[in-house]
Parts: C-alpha cells; structure tokens; sequence
C-alpha cells in the first residue's frame, strides 16, 4: 500500500475504502471549522450580501420630518424621480423601480409606480408599458461592479482605480455649449462676441430634453445621483443626475458633495437637474444644433441636458456654469480657482486657466486643501462647490505629485489612461488616448484636506499663467488695479501640438481665467473681486508656471519644485517684504530673492541668451494683451470711474 499523495490510500488501482467518522449521518467532513448555514448555492449567495440599510434611512421619532414610513418615503423618491423623467409631450412619468434588473431579488413585488400627471387616454406607447430601473446614489463599489460588467472600456488598476474610457470626446466642446435665452437671460447674462453663451430657444431646448429623456427611458437602468454643490450649508445647491452609465454616476459621486444619510433622508425636490445622455446624440434637424453634440442650460427650467458627448468633465463645469449665474444673484462671488489654508488660517486663491497648476499648487503638504477648482467668496469667506477634485494626470509622478498619486486607489475614476494590460500598472506618460488624462477623487483622499471644505477670507490671490513666450517673470506682486487688469485679461499660452517638431505658442486669453464657465460679463465678477480684495486686504499675485530661458522649444518649463518655493513665499509673507524692481512695458513688481529659487532666474531678461529675441517675444506678448483688452475698454467697472481708468493704466506700457 502507498499513498497518492492525496491521504487515500491506494492498493495497486484499486482504491480501497477509508473509514470515516459515522457520528454525522455517515457524510465525511473536516471538523475544524463549522459548515455554512445553508442548503443550496442559491442560499450560500444570499447570505453574502447583508441587508443594508435604506438608502434614505428613517430616523428616530424625534426627528422633525421623520413623520412618513420607509414605505411612503420610498415612494415619494421613486416619484420625483418619475416626475424628473417624465416625458413633456405625453404628460406623463415613467414607471420606475429601483434596483438592478439584473438582480431580481432587488426588484420589489409591487413595481407599479403611480404616473406622475394625469395618464394620458391617447396613444399608449410601448414606453409606457416598459419599467425603467433605477439605480439610486449607488456606493462606489456597486458603481465599479456596473461599470464592469457593462461598459466597455472599464477595468481596475493595480492601485484599485476604475479606469474608464470617456468615448471620442475625451474634453468639454464650448462651442456646443448653449443657454436658453428667454426674456429675463436676454438682460442678465453675457452674449455676444467673446461670450460663452451659445444662445438657443425655448423650444430648441425642449425638443433636447425629450431626446434624452426618451433615450434613458429606453434603457432598462439610468443611474441617478442626488447630491449638494457648496460647502457654505446657507447657499447649498441640490443637484439630480440622471445618467446612462455608471462611469457618469461614479465621477459626481466624487465630485459633487456627498450628502450623509441624514441629508438624504430629507432631500426633498433637487434644485437643478441634469439629464445626461451622453453618447445619444442630438438632431441636426433641430434648431440650432450644428454638429451631433450639445450641452444645453436651462436657467428657467433648471435644468440642463447632454447629448453626444460622454466626457464627464461637462456635467462638473456645466454645474459651475450654474454657479456663476446663482452666486452672483446673492452677492457670493464665484470662482475658477484652487484654494488652501495654512496651520495658521491664512487662504490663497490660485486662479488660472486648465494646465496652470491650480490643483497641482493647491494640492500642498504643508497646508489644508479646500479646493482645487471651483470656490464661492461670500460675506462669510470661501467654500468650495464641489466635494472632489479632478487632476491632470498626464506625466503625473509620485515624487513630484506625492498626494494626487496617493489619491488614486479605489473609489478613484480615471479617464482615458493607458495602462499595462497585465500588471494594470498605469503609464501616466502615454498619451495614445488623449493629453488630457484625469483623475476624479473625492477631496477626503487628500490627506490634508479641509472638512468642511470652507475657510476665512483671502489673505492671498494668486493668479497663475502658463507663459509658453517665456518672458513673463516667475513671480510678481500686484496691485489692485494690475490684479484686476489680469483677472480681466486671463491669460495662458499654450503649445498647440507637441508631435510634429517645435510649434509657436498660443496666447489664449479667457477672461476671469475661466471665460468658458461665466455666465455675467467679466466685469461684474472683477468688479466684486476688487471689492472684496479690497475690503480684506489680500494681495494679488501673478505668477508665471511655464518657460523660462526661451520660449516653448529653446527655454524649458520652470520646474514645480521653484514654483513650490514661490508659492511657500507667498504663503509665508516673507515675499512680502522682499526689495522689488519694476519690470518695463509690463510694469510688474519683481523680486530680488526667493529663497530656494536661483535669483538670476528671476527677471526673464536675465534667462534667454539672445536678448533682441526676448524684446521682441515680449513686444509681441504686450501687443496681444493690448488686442485682447479692446473689448474691455468702454466697460465700466465698478461703481466709480476711478478704479476703470487704473485698471485700463495697469496694462502694458510701450
Ligand atoms: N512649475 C509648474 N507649476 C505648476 N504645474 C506644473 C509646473 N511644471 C509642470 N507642471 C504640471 O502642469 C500641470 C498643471 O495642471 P493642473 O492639474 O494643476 O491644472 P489646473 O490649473 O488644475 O487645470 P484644470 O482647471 O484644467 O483642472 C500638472 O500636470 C503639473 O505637473
Ligand atoms: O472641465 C474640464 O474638463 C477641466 C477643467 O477643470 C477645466 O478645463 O478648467
Ligand atoms: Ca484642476
Ligand atoms: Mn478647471
């Protein structure tokens, strides 16, 4: 006899009979640890997932609202969702169920949700016979596991990101951006040359909104996030997205605020909603529409709609858009930036157009994160809108960028990277998808970020400028009026593309370093950011994050780990007090010294060898700074003439 290796016995190919423990009805088993309690497979898989509870839990009796049962609550949400989808032309809301179709145990026995309007005797569709499921503010992990399962293009990365695939547009389309314009936008907002408002009709719109909101009943599940923008509790926006994929829902579950159960459980009616219909596109026979994509804003209705686009990034700023409009109606002053504070309360404000560096300088170890994109001022300080952050990840590096790197682990969307099809290990410097790679987290994966995200008033407003020309000076302090007159101008240089050897830089000019978001003209929102740097004594920066000795393709990028010491200045004061000198044509304050940073790099002239090319360059940036400002000059700003005429003097001089 010998064993197999196995414990049984063999005897030639003879098995011979073991004997076994005849205790429990005769069956074999090990006795070190106990069976499971259950019979069939079925039920072993139903004792893996615990009950949850509700996603709109009922509290306590004491609780003011706490006056409905679970049942009725449940209702009442299934309803408003109903209601937001509800069709216009047929009067009447989809019957909608929550869970996954694909889980039947999730669907409860009675399916029927009452219609919303008066249900229609005419012309009964098929529509109106179909369930669409809905998948409710699902966790993180619930949305990995859709995501998974039903969308192409998404896997998990060895550090536990989903990593997505945004479709062919893999930025936001501006000029498919449209707003309502109706008798009272006519008035209030900005239109016209410059402006971002791409206007549309009434009637245009809704001819949009019917095709999204057909298109996601047709789908046997949409995903709907109910979430807050705005830290600052007293100007709380509550926002609904209703999406077709769970890439979408994953990306405003980041970024917008996540409410607690709590704030769930009295959630009501949202405030603004979004239908997002993503690949489905819109109609070229429909008014206005001038390719198949359009991201269309309804500030009567509240409401905006996507079509043909699936980049996540127009839900974020097409919210921001909103904000820009809201805000300003109260006095609260939106804006574009990123935004820290010190151990000892002290804030900067860091403006500046995509690529500059907002989150990358606002990301800081020394200091606590309260945002790093979009803020409110109002009376009572600054508040972040939104609840995450969205990184440029495009040779993202650990050394560099220790905090974003760590930020991306699970829970994590990252759009369009390329990544080992193995290992799942991320290159961040393949840029096959697209050059705009990003990650969205929610802002708790900082560690040292500020909750609640809101902070005192600015101590400091740095306006950043990625300068391809390479002649603006790395740093320089302002005055009011030159903060205003860059504030207005917002100006970046990029380079257009990097492929096909050295290309000239583009001076892009986008007033309020964000032009793409404002809703008011320009200098509404300049005018309340005089005022308030004003009235709390900040001073305006304006620091250059790009070339340095030369232009794009002679100089190269200053490097972050300078910037980093420019900002610590600023931070610290101690740049303050340093010995300034006035540079020409620009008249901007320079430094003699920052510590950690090589002074001689300081004033641009000192950088570039050939310096007829530098007078030249900086000729030729003066000139398209005073070309950009035209537009401005018979605006007023402000209520008195006097800061106008500054802050037409506080541009180039030549
Ligand atoms: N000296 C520098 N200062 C700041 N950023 C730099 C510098 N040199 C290189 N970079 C890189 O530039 C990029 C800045 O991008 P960042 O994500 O901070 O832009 P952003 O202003 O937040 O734009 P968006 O509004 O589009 O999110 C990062 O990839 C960063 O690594
Ligand atoms: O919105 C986006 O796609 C990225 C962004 O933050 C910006 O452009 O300012
Ligand atoms: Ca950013
Ligand atoms: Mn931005």
């Amino acid at each position: 006899m010998a064993s197999n290796g196995n414990g049984n016995v063999t005897n030639g190919n003879r098995l011979t009979k073991i004997q076994t423990n005849k205790k429990h009805n005769g069956i074999c088993h090990d006795d070190s640890v106990p069976t499971v309690k259950a019979q069939t497979i079925d039920e072993l898989h139903s004792l893996q997932r615990k009950k949850s509870a509700p996603t709109t839990p009922v509290t306590g009796t004491q609780a003011p609202f706490a006056t409905f049962s679970e049942e009725e609550r449940q209702k009442q949400q299934l309803q408003s969702i109903s209601a937001s989808l509800a069709s216009l032309t047929r009067e009447t809301g989809p019957k909608v169920v929550k869970g996954d179709p694909a889980r039947r145990s999730d669907t409860p026995k009675v399916a029927h949700v009452p219609h919303y309007h008066v249900t229609p005797t005419i012309a009964v569709s098929d529509s109106s016979l179909k369930f669409t499921h809905v998948l409710y503010n699902l966790s993180p992990a619930e949305l990995y596991e859709q995501a998974i399962k039903y969308e192409k293009g998404s896997f998990i990365t060895a550090t536990g990101a989903l990593a997505t695939l945004s479709g062919a547009k893999t930025g936001r389309s501006p000029r498919d951006k449209r707003v309502v314009k109706d008798d009272v936008t006519e008035n209030e907002l900005w239109w016209g040359r410059g402006s971002p408002n791409i206007e549309m009709d009434e009637h245009s719109f809704m001819v949009n909104r019917e095709r999204a909101v057909d298109y996601l009943n047709s789908l046997d599940k949409v995903f709907v996030n109910d979430q807050f923008l705005n830290w600052d509790t007293e100007n709380r926006i509550k926002v609904r997205i209703v999406s077709a994929r769970a890439y979408h829902s994953l990306f405003m579950h980041n970024m917008c605020i996540r409410p607690t159960p709590e704030e769930l459980e009295n959630y009501g009616t949202p405030d603004f909603t979004i239908y997002n219909a993503g690949q489905f596109p819109c109609n070229r026979y429909t008014h206005y529409m001038t390719s198949s994509t359009s991201i269309d804003l309804n500030l009567a209705r509240r409401e905006m709609v996507i079509l043909g686009t699936q980049y996540a990034g127009e839900m974020k700023k097409g919210l921001f858009s909103l904000m820009h409009y809201l805000m300003p109606k109260r006095q609260i002053l939106s804006l574009h930036s990123g935004c820290n504070m010190g151990k000892d309360g002290d804030v900067a404000l860091f403006f500046g157009l995509s690529g500059t560096g907002k989150t990358t300088l606002s990301t800081d170890h020394n200091r606590y994160l309260i945002g790093d994109d979009e803020h409110c001022w109002s009376e009572n300080g600054v508040s972040n809108i939104e609840g995450g952050c969205y990184a440029k990840c495009v040779d993202l590096s650990r050394e560099k960028e220790p905090d974003i790197w760590n930020a991306i682990k699970f829970g994590t969307v990252l759009e369009n990277v390329v990544f080992d099809e193995h290992t799942r290990e991320v290159d961040y410097s393949d840029k096959s998808v697209t050059e705009n790679t990003r990650a969205a987290y929610p802002i708790e994966y900082i560690p040292n970020a500020k909750l609640p995200c809101v902070g005192p008033h600015p101590k400091n407003v740095i306006l950043l400028a990625c300068d391809a020309f390479g002649v603006l000076p790395p740093v320089s302090k302002l005055t009011l009026a030159q903060t205003m007159y860059h504030f207005i101008s917002g100006y970046t240089a990029l380079v257009a593309g990097t492929e096909d050897g050295i290309k000239e830089p583009q001076a892009t000019f986008s007033a309020c370093f964000g032009a793409a978001f404002i809703m008011l003209h320009p200098t509404k929102y300049a005018a309340m950011l005089a005022e308030k740097m004003e009235k709390h004594g900040a001073t305006g920066w304006l620091v250059n994050t790009g070339w340095s000795a030369g232009s794009y393709g002679y100089g190269s990028r200053i490097k972050l780990q300078y910037t980093r010491k420019i900002i610590d200045a600023i931070h610290s004061g101690s740049l303050l007090n340093a010995e300034y000198k006035k540079t020409k044509i620009f008249g901007l304050e320079i430094p003699a010294e920052v510590e950690g940073v090589p002074s001689e790099i300081l004033d641009p002239v000192n950088t570039w060898s050939n310096k007829k090319a530098y007078e030249e360059t900086l000729l030729k940036l003066a000139g398209l700074f005073k070309k950009n400002f035209e537009t401005f000059t018979n605006h007023k700003i402000g209520k008195g003439n006097n800061l106008t005429e500054e802050i037409l003097a506080a541009g180039p001089i030549f």
